[in-house]
């Protein structure tokens, strides 16, 4: 499909020195009224509970998903983390340890985290993660081709993809932000992600050294706006890469809440992607004396 077309149909990108101007706005905001625990449980609610490292085996994996399993029995008071984020190789074995937990598996997939591999390679990972019993998956956008202009070749990738995973699989698309780095290409990312039918579009792998921005991630929640005016269909935002604390958190909280406005306030729709932020954020919950992971 030629997706590069449609993007004429939307608005160009706000300059750079307009989306810092928005970011600090939103910044006071979020000091002003969202520092709190409420905001921290419904935060930590909406973690995609990372580990996404070569140490990674079957031992460690399980039981960094059984810690998270466990935690409903141990602390009723305070809602679960959204899903367990891994290879795809570990799919099947967090299946066996969240099992009759609401938590959801998302498995990275697509040739994670560069995407520098055959499309045919990237298809076949996502079909088998799909296949294990992943309920999500996570891609990255090709970046290379993004930054060569190759709009439509990026774009049919994610559609490629997209064909391997039944309806019900939630697919989110990294668009990597960092390497992007101009508010024009991470607006053109994201609609095009979005066209070629992200259900989220995530802003980065973690795994290079900008990962997620305030910057990056209003222009992204401004595309997602933006494309929902025009197509009514409501897709997510997920903040990842370099999410510490409880205040970042907080940030990215408010962004969504500015820009796209609190029926996006659910776990269906916002999602905060971390490998360190989570014992943060408990720690940040008032009257809570639980550190976890
Ligand atoms: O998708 C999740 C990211 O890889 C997590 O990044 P992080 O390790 O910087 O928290």
């Amino acid at each position: 499909m030629e997706y590069a077309n449609h993007l004429k149909e939307y608005a160009p990108a706000w300059s750079a020195s307009q989306v810092d101007e928005e970011v600090a706005r939103i910044r006071k905001a979020a000091e002003a009224r969202n520092h709190n625990t409420e905001v921290y449980k419904f935060c930590y609610s909406a973690i995609d509970l990372t580990t996404l490292s070569c140490n990674d085996s079957v031992k460690s994996v399980t039981e960094f998903a059984r810690k998270a399993a466990e935690f409903y029995q141990k602390y009723p008071h305070i809602p679960n983390v959204a899903s367990i984020c891994i290879y795809p190789s570990f799919v099947e074995t967090v299946g066996l340890a969240v099992d009759g937990t609401p938590m959801k598996i998302t498995s990275v997939g697509g040739g994670f985290p560069a995407a520098q591999t055959f499309l045919e390679v990237k298809a076949l990972e996502v079909a088998m993660a799909v296949e294990n019993g992943a309920d999500e998956v996570d891609i990255v956008l090709n970046v290379g081709r993004m930054l060569t202009g190759e709009y439509d070749e990026a774009a049919n990738e994610v559609e490629v993809i997209r064909t391997e995973m039944d309806d019900d699989v939630v697919l989110k698309v990294i668009i990597e932000s960092g390497a992007l780095k101009t508010p024009e290409l991470i607006r053109k990312a994201s609609l095009l992600s979005m066209l070629a039918g992200a259900d989220f579009v995530k802003t980065s792998t973690g795994k290079i050294d900008v990962a997620a921005t305030p910057e990056a991630a209003v222009v992204m929640c401004q595309a997602i706006r933006d494309y929902y005016d025009k197509t009514g269909r409501k897709v997510g935002f997920k903040a990842a890469g370099g999410v510490r604390t409880a205040e970042d958190a907080a940030l990215y909280y408010t962004i969504v809440e500015e820009i796209l406005g609190k029926e996006w306030l659910t776990t269906e729709l916002f999602r905060i992607g971390a490998s360190s932020a989570a014992n943060n954020i408990l720690s940040a919950i008032e009257g809570s004396e639980v550190k976890y992971f």
